[in-house]
């Protein structure tokens, strides 16, 4: 069987040290997955770094340049398997430049409020994967709650 083709896609959550909103991205494109939320990104293309790839995607999909974080390791080898004929690898980034706007496969982009991450609906693949993120984030996502003691 041949191997699955690598995904790259961001967190990009507002601030890399006190992570509170993450932005998702509505596809609007193909049809089959119209309307469900995912993390902006693409595949690799032939000769680019998987970092290049994504650095590439951000600009293409949303006009932003960003800086990269930590990868969120998955369980399948280090990634995270979201089909037969897909793996993806997935880092936590920072705008440093541009306003995301949903330029060419998503109609909407949101940033999500902390204790909000999961509550829109996402691919199917993508779940396991936001709540890896919410609980690998937690220890560093005060609430607005903590911050006033
Ligand atoms: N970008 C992205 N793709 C995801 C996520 N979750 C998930 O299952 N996928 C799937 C959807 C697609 O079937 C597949 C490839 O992603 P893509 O369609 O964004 O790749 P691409 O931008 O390079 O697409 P294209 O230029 O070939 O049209 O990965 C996710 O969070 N982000």
């Amino acid at each position: 069987m041949a191997s699955p083709v690598l995904v790259v896609a961001a967190a990009i959550v507002d601030d890399l040290d006190d992570p509170r909103e993450l932005l998702a991205a509505r596809r609007a494109t193909p049809a089959s997955l119209a309307g469900r939320w995912e993390f902006p990104g693409g595949k690799v293309d032939a000769g680019e770094s998987p970092e290049q790839a994504l650095h590439r995607e951000l600009r293409e999909e949303l006009g932003v340049r960003v800086g990269l974080g930590a990868e969120l390791v998955g369980p399948d080898d280090g990634a995270w398997r979201i089909s037969d004929a897909y793996v993806m690898r997935l880092w936590l980034a920072e705008i440093v430049s541009g306003t995301p706007e949903p330029l060419v496969e998503h109609d909407e982009i949101r940033w999500l409020p902390v204790g909000q991450w999961a509550d829109v609906p996402w691919l199917d693949a993508d779940v396991r994967i936001v709540d890896a993120l919410v609980a690998s984030t937690a220890g560093e996502a005060v609430t607005s709650e903590d911050r006033s003691v």
